[in-house]
């Protein structure tokens, strides 16, 4: 079976608030989509690594693997307006049976045991998500009055999000929906059960600030 990596890296970083999109700032003096990309680079699986990014912004990542002599072979693939158009671009490239795992280039702590985990379950089941369960009490705002949730019911999604070709060239032929926050709930919606694999804890996402400098400490040397 052949294995594809989409790693989309075509946002903004508007909650960063940072000038360098947080995709590019450094990690322990690695820029983090650096990181991201070794670590699919360093699974058993060893996929096809497709890079989504921004049109304006794939000058810059050349620049910069120049600079950190980057070597690892990857694709580059234009981002869309939207994280979901980002995915379409990517999976529209792939034109061979395979399994296709797709991440967030801000989670860089995600580890090689789970991208493998990914790829083995969504061969035999055809698609897994990692995802954690809540270790707060949760509630849900509705109406102006909020109510507490069974927290044992609750999981928090993380990526990868791994698919088989088939599946997700079928779902991403949907109408963008706002209500697509990931790959799981575009699936889920063509009519297909959502699986889950444990998720990771350190697998964070770089969105504010404070979760840069979380991913500082949590990074093994
Ligand atoms: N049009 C988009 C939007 C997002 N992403 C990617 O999807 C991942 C998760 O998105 P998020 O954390 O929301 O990143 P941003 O959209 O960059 O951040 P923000 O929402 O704060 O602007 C990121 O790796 C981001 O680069 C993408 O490839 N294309
Ligand atoms: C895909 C994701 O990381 C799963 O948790 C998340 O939905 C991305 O959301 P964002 O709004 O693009 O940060």
């Amino acid at each position: 079976m052949k294995y594809y990596a989409v790693i989309v890296a075509g946002g903004s970083g508007n909650r960063m608030q940072t000038e360098t999109p947080k995709q590019f700032l450094l990690l322990k003096n690695l820029p983090v989509l650096m990181h991201t990309i070794k670590a699919f680079a360093q699974s058993d699986s060893q996929p096809k690594i497709l890079l989504v990014l921004n049109k304006e912004q794939q000058a810059y990542w050349l620049r910069l693997c120049e600079e950190f002599n980057f070597r690892i072979p990857h694709q580059i693939i234009n981002g869309g307006t939207e994280r979901f158009y980002s995915v379409k671009n990517a999976i529209e490239t792939i034109n061979e049976e395979s399994i296709v795992a797709i991440h967030d280039a801000v989670r860089p702590l995600i580890s090689k045991e789970l991208i493998d985990k990914g790829f083995k379950q969504a061969e035999t089941i055809g698609n897994v998500i990692a995802a954690v369960q809540s270790s707060d009490s949760v509630r849900m705002l509705r109406d102006n009055k909020t109510n507490a949730l069974s927290r044992n019911e609750i999981y928090l999604v993380q990526t990868p999000q791994t698919f088989s070709l088939k599946i997700l060239k079928e779902s991403y032929k949907q109408e963008f929906s706002t209500h697509f926050t990931d790959d799981a709930s575009v699936v889920e919606l063509a009519g297909y059960e959502i699986n889950i694999v444990e998720g990771e804890r350190n697998n964070i996402k770089i969105t504010y600030p404070i979760d840069l400098e979380l991913a500082e400490l949590l990074l093994k040397n």
